[in-house]
């Protein structure tokens, strides 16, 4: 940090500027003395709209330039959803703070609907998550899915230009941008369980940066890092990204934590389910656990088949 002044790299979408502002606001309260400035970059992942994610090379496109601002010292923290964060972060990196989850599920969105079951048989819903395609294929097989990228903005423009009766979107960024109006239901987990991490922010820095760690430990919310803690070593211990349709939801009750997960082929029709309940201090373990349940079923061969072909 050069002459009290903290920087911090964000993408440049609305949600990645809400994101980390919302970081600038609360490191203000703490820290009235620093001067927080946030700046603004283009990413590989904003650049390529064109084609699907799970195809270019999924989250890492995200965060990488940001990394290099990091490693540069031009800036000194990064914000991500932690949703898009890779399952292992590259040598020299780390997350020094997981802040509280927002609401963690996916919701839908249309002008005419309300819920997924009024849709007409045929009706298109845009995704262009394999999670959300699995498991809305597998709860209503006779919808028909479309994909839809972009950022939050454009994916609602492109539902009002009447391209989708419905789209998919997690409810945390619609309600980070205002526009919580526009969810019409929340998926419950039955239906949708959603991506790890969803949901949740997280606060990256160069390894050696000790003196950050403290810095932003006041951010760090234990509960819901043992939470994402057990949904992504579950996504990790099964090599998932986004370019596998696979699900970890962790939920704390009374110190207790529960983790269901999901793997799932594209077209909804096998799904492998798993589920298990652990102590806050064995969040990893049941990360561990849930992802042995679901290889013991053959998650592995299903998550082979949809990386790589039969
Ligand atoms: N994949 C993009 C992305 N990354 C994080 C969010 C929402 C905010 C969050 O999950 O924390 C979104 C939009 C969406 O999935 O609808």
């Amino acid at each position: 940090m050069k002459k009290n002044n903290l920087v911090i790299a964000s993408r440049e979408s609305a949600l990645a500027m809400w994101q980390a502002r919302h970081i600038q606001q609360c490191l203000q309260v703490l820290y009235p003395n620093i001067s927080i400035t946030i700046q603004g970059m283009t990413t590989k992942g904003d650049q390529i709209l064109s084609q699907s994610l799970s195809k270019i090379g999924g989250k890492g496109l995200f965060i990488k330039e940001l990394e290099w601002a990091l490693q540069a010292g031009t800036a000194d923290i990064a914000v991500h959803s932690l949703k898009d964060v890779p399952m292992e972060l590259p040598e020299g990196f780390v997350l020094a703070a997981i802040t509280e989850r927002a609401n963690p599920f996916d919701a839908f969105v249309s002008q005419q609907y309300t819920h997924l079951s009024e849709l007409p048989e045929g009706a298109i819903v845009g995704t262009s998550s394999l999670r959300r395609e699995a498991q809305l294929r597998l709860h209503y097989p006779n919808l028909h899915i479309k994909p839809l990228r972009g950022n939050v903005q454009t994916r609602l423009s492109k539902l009002d230009k009447q391209e989708y009766a419905a789209i998919i979107l997690a409810a945390a960024g619609l309600e980070r941008l205002g526009l919580d109006h526009r969810i019409r239901s929340i998926l419950p987990v039955e239906i949708s369980i959603p991506a790890a991490g969803q949901g949740a922010l997280a606060i990256e820095v160069a390894s050696h940066r000790t003196d950050l760690l403290h810095l932003l430990q006041p951010l760090h919310h234990a509960v819901t890092a043992a939470c994402v803690t057990a949904e992504r070593t579950m996504a990790k211990f099964l090599g998932g990204s986004c370019q596998v349709p696979l699900a970890a939801y962790c939920v704390e009750r009374s110190g207790t934590l529960e983790l269901f997960g999901l793997v799932a082929s594209v077209d909804g029709k096998t799904v492998l389910r798993a589920s298990a309940q652990a102590s806050m201090s064995d969040a990893e373990q049941l990360g561990l656990n849930v992802a042995q349940k679901l290889a013991s079923l053959g998650a592995r061969d299903l998550i082979n088949e949809v990386l790589y072909g039969q």
